[in-house]
């Protein structure tokens, strides 16, 4: 298992040590000793599932404190683009983001750290995201930023994207007032 960082502290990539032989392939997708030393702390308590069509983008979303949630985000079919943004009000990295393709063949996952806004762009039809969290689900904590707000400057990789009622509402960068 190896860890990538970025410039954005707080953020890492998993890539998971993958056993190919004759049957197929194995792999760990969890280890909590691995993942703690390399900085992907949390007491995980939810674990999601999505299915997305090619086109289909999910997000900007988060949950406010005190039920604010880090994930730790992969595909198990398909490939997302996947994107997060730095809101913590103090960051010298606030309105970043960091955007990485999870791809089912590579098995990659990405760990988004509480005061981050998280969504992805599915690349391919079915494509399955799956997601650990480390706070159950509060609908009425739910906060999020517009997609495509150009503020953010984030290229999508995807046209006409799909997009739920919910989500084409949601706040503008500016008029966002960050709870972390
Ligand atoms: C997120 C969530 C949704 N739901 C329900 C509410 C709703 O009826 C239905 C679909 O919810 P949504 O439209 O919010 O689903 P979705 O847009 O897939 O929401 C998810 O998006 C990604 C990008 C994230 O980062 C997640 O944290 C989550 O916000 O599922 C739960 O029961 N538990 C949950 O944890």
């Amino acid at each position: 298992m190896e860890f990538r960082y970025f410039d954005i502290p707080g953020v890492v990539e998993v890539l998971p040590r993958v056993f190919g032989d004759v049957r197929g392939a194995f792999f760990e997708s969890f280890s909590e000793q691995r993942m703690r030393e390399a900085g992907i702390v949390g007491e995980w308590v939810q674990d999601n599932q999505s299915r997305s069509d090619r086109g289909v983008v999910r997000g900007l979303h988060f949950q406010k404190p005190p039920h604010a949630q880090a994930k730790l985000v992969r595909v198990a079919a398909g490939r997302a683009l996947d994107v997060i943004v730095d809101i913590r009000r103090d960051s010298p990295t606030y309105g970043q983001h960091v955007a990485v393709e999870l791809d089912a063949t590579r098995y990659n996952m990405l760990y988004v750290p509480v005061g981050f806004a998280h969504g992805f762009a599915a690349l391919e039809d079915n494509t399955l995201f799956l997601y650990k969290c480390t706070n159950y689900y509060a609908p009425q904590a739910e906060g999020g930023l517009l997609w495509n707000d150009p503020a953010l400057g984030i290229q999508w990789g995807v046209e006409n994207a799909t997009i739920s009622a919910k989500d084409q509402v949601l706040p503008l960068l500016a008029d966002l007032d960050s709870p972390f």
